[in-house]
């Protein structure tokens, strides 16, 4: 588990990520989501240890990483894929890593071919496409066969297939009961992976929910009722203050609703129902929504402001 209490991280007069308080749990892929310049990659350099928190503490079971004393077997991690020696060949790379901190050599072939890229680790690592780069970064962070994985961007530069493999590959970490954080800009793609979101805007925590609670607040999130009684319901629920649209003489939305709240109210009323689904909204809408505030490099600004 991965525990942030209070974590601020301050650049000269800039708060790149300020007061974070959360815990990412095992067994589940947390998606990380936030605009540009949010701070995702901050809060993860702060995990890793790979800078200072200016105040506030970031742990990984309960110990900082700089105290981890095997810490490529408790966490593992993919922040920039290009962040290897290019004269090295992948294999070469993995072999060192794997020396440095006591893992059996073993562990690098089992890693290519969990990446699939058995072949493809003979090669310079300078020669690698962006998408062998990912895979390779991936290994790394799999050596150690940590409990706690943490993955910026991994999906960037993959081509379908390769994200179809990511996904399947951070389902079934999690599945193993691994802790799996990862950020991303590709809602579709989140949507499909992610048990969990936590999103951030502008260093500030901006919702830390299970992926369907956070459909299920959009607006754009419907429950659908038919009903011979339609008047009748949509004055019911307008009196219990829920947002009713009529949409034809037997059919009436609501949004911002569970869909289980429409169904008591109309039973409570005595309203016959002849249908009633929930029309849910993509991630894409619910993270515009909740970020629309904490843009800060919209089409429409200053650039760098
Ligand atoms: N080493 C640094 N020195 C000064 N400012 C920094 C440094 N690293 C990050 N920042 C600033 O902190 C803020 C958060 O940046 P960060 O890279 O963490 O955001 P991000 O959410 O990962 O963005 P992106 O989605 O673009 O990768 C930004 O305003 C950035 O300019």
């Amino acid at each position: 588990m991965i525990s942030l209490k209070g974590l601020s991280k301050r650049y000269g007069d800039r708060l790149a990520v300020e007061d974070l308080s959360l815990e990412l749990k095992p067994g589940r892929v947390t998606g990380f989501l936030g605009p540009n310049g949010a701070g995702k990659s901050t809060t993860m350099r702060l995990i890793l240890g790979l800078d200072r928190p200016t105040s506030g503490t970031a742990t990984i079971g309960g110990v900082p990483y700089h105290r981890i004393r095997n810490p490529l077997r408790t966490v593992g991690a993919l922040l920039d894929a290009r962040a290897v020696h290019p004269g090295r060949s992948g294999r070469a790379h993995l072999v060192a890593l794997a020396r440095s901190n006591g893992i059996p050599r073993r562990r690098v072939a089992e890693v290519l071919e969990t990446v699939g890229m058995s072949e493809a680790a003979r090669r310079r690592a300078g020669a690698l496409s962006l998408g062998m780069s990912q895979r390779l970064g991936i290994a790394s962070a799999l050596l150690g066969d940590p409990e706690v994985v943490m993955f910026d961007e991994p999906v960037n530069g993959l081509d379908p297939d390769g994200v179809r493999w990511v996904r399947g590959l951070m389902r079934s970490l999690a599945g193993e009961g691994r802790t799996v954080f990862v950020s991303s800009h590709l809602m579709s793609e989140m949507q499909l992976t992610a048990d969990h979101l936590v999103v951030i805007g502008k260093g500030r925590l901006i919702m830390d929910a299970p992926l369907a609670q956070v459909i299920a607040g959009s607006a754009g999130t419907t429950v659908l009722v038919r009903t011979p009684h339609a008047g009748e319901l949509a004055a019911c629920l307008r009196a219990a203050g829920i947002a009713t649209e009529r949409l034809g003489e037997n059919e009436v939305a609501a949004t911002g609703v569970p869909v289980e709240r429409v169904g008591d109210l109309a039973h409570e009323a005595g309203i016959r129902l002849h249908g009633l689904r929930t029309r849910e909204a993509s991630l894409e809408q619910a993270y515009h929504e909740l970020t629309a505030d904490s843009v800060e490099y919209g089409a429409t600004g200053r650039a760098g402001a």
